[in-house]
């Protein structure tokens, strides 16, 4: 059986990595196989591609530049991590996917979909994922929890907050666009109550042998 492809999205700081820990932990305990993954990454090559996306050269990028560099590191991510672990039968949370594409280089940098589309079916053919958990929260909010980690921004983090507004709003037209795939989760809240709908959400893709005293079980 082909296993679950669950992706989290949203803007800068919104609480991504820590959900796809919680939900890693949950979904361990109710006995499935989890791959937890993040993009531009996920292989040695990927991570490579993603330091140079991050501008660890110290030099601007052209924005097509930038999104063929996306795809790079996708492919190899998809050839050597996501496909396999979806033919085992595993569940891969992905802290970010193409959604994050038509956001960021797509509506942020202004390419058009189209160029994104053609490189999408390349790269993914059908492959899409099963569900997107969108964390969504005001662009302010992300960005002070990510000046709370003391580091200094990479080269997106730099960007104008008028860029990270239009990602959020790409990010939000996407869901308006793709209802079925898309859970929108007010990330405003505190941890718990934003955990608590993704458990919701990820219920919702297990067998139904695997009932929800279970799932409360693994969270106490
Ligand atoms: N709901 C929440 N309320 C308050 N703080 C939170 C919440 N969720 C996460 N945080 C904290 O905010 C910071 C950013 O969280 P996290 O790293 O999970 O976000 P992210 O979306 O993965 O960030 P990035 O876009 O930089 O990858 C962390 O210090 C985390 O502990
Ligand atoms: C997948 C993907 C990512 N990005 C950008 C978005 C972020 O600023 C960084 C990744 O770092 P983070 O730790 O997840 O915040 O990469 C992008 O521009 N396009 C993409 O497709």
């Amino acid at each position: 059986m082909r296993g679950r492809f669950i992706t989290l999205e949203g803007g800068e700081g919104v609480g991504k990595s820590t959900q796809i820990a919680y939900a890693r932990s949950l979904l361990e305990a109710l006995g499935q196989r989890v791959v937890a993954t993040r993009e531009p990454g996920g292989t040695p090559l990927a991570e490579a591609i993603r330091a140079l996306l991050k501008g660890e050269t110290g030099e601007g990028m052209d924005a097509d530049t930038e999104l063929l560099l996306v795809f790079a590191a996708r492919n190899e991510h998809l050839a050597k991590v996501i496909r396999p672990a979806l033919q085992r039968g595993d569940w891969v949370l992905c802290d970010r996917f193409t959604d994050a594409t038509y956001a960021y280089q797509g509506l942020g940098r202004g390419l058009p979909a189209n160029r994104i589309e053609a490189l999408e079916h390349w790269v993914q053919g059908d492959l899409r994922p099963d569900m997107t958990l969108l964390l969504d929260a005001p662009v302010e909010l992300g960005f002070a929890r990510v000046a709370k980690r003391g580091e200094a921004f990479d080269r997106f983090e730099r960007e104008a907050r008028n860029f990270f507004e239009r990602v959020r709003a790409a990010y939000r037209e996407r869901a308006g666009e793709f209802p079925e795939r898309f859970r929108v989760i007010d990330a405003a809240r505190p941890q718990a109550d934003v955990s608590r709908d993704v458990r919701d959400a990820l219920l919702g893709l297990l067998p139904a042998a695997s009932s929800r005293s279970d799932a409360e079980d693994a969270d106490a």
